[in-house]
């Protein structure tokens, strides 16, 4: 057996599923360290590890430490956010308003992962029926290094509170490339236990029970094993 086909030990096990667990959204918590250029570069490897649609790897990585880039982005954030607060009234808008929902400038460094649509020409393999599998693979690569940060310790803030085509404008990204996350990184004085929009009062997480479906939409689960396993009532 080579190394690389050796079974997973218990504590690796672990520590995949801890770092599952334990990642957090962070925008509250972010310390001013900065994060070492190895320790960056091991984020942005993991990254470029995702799975993409027939290799395309449609990813690039703009690492924005312009604090007036940042301010930039953070005006565009505010603007976008005092339009998001519209959409709800009375208790909940007010609810809404104390959330803290960015650490743009708090954070010591910004990520915009990005995919540019056009990477592989002009077929690419996978990507015939369902376009926006590339969008999916991106994706792929930002939940790769919000895993790999909490496993170093360090907080992810996704920001999707803004308005793309000026952030594109910012970044002076070409027209065929995507901001797909903005994300703010960095050191934190704690990771949460649970949601920030749960421990706020916002949303909680669902039961899995109610999520989970036998065959169809809404049918019950039929699968006895499964169903112990998950724990759902009879
Ligand atoms: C695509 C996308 C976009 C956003 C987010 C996530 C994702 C996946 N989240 C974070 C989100 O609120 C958070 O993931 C959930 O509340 C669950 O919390 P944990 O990530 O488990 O801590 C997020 N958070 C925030 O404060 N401002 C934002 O604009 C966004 N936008």
């Amino acid at each position: 057996m080579t190394d690389h086909n050796r079974p997973f030990s218990e504590d690796e096990r672990q520590g995949l599923y801890r770092a599952i667990h334990e990642r957090r959204d962070v925008r509250s918590q972010f310390l001013p360290d900065p994060i070492p250029a190895d320790v960056l570069a091991r984020l942005l490897t993991a990254a470029h590890h995702a799975p993409s649609v027939g290799f395309m790897q449609p990813w690039d990585f703009i690492v924005i430490d312009s604090i007036e880039v940042r301010q930039s982005v953070l005006d565009i954030f505010e603007e976008e956010n005092r339009k998001a607060a519209d959409n709800y009234s009375g208790e909940r808008n007010t609810r809404y308003k104390s959330l803290k929902l960015q650490g743009i400038l708090e954070s010591p460094i910004n990520l915009c992962i990005t995919c540019d649509r056009s990477r592989g020409g002009s077929h690419v393999l996978g990507r015939n029926s369902i376009v926006e599998t590339d969008l999916f693979s991106t994706c792929l690569a930002v939940q790769n290094l919000w895993l790999a940060a909490r496993a170093e310790g360090i907080g992810v803030g996704w920001v999707s509170i803004l308005d793309q085509q000026k952030l594109a404008c910012t970044l002076q990204l070409p027209e065929q490339v995507y901001p797909l996350a903005y994300l703010c990184l960095g050191y934190v004085s704690e990771f949460l236990d649970q949601p920030e929009l749960q421990a706020k009062g916002w949303r909680s997480r669902l039961p899995l029970e109610d999520l989970v479906h036998g065959n169809r939409w809404a049918q019950p689960l039929e699968n006895m094993q499964l169903k112990t396993a998950l724990k759902i009532p009879e």
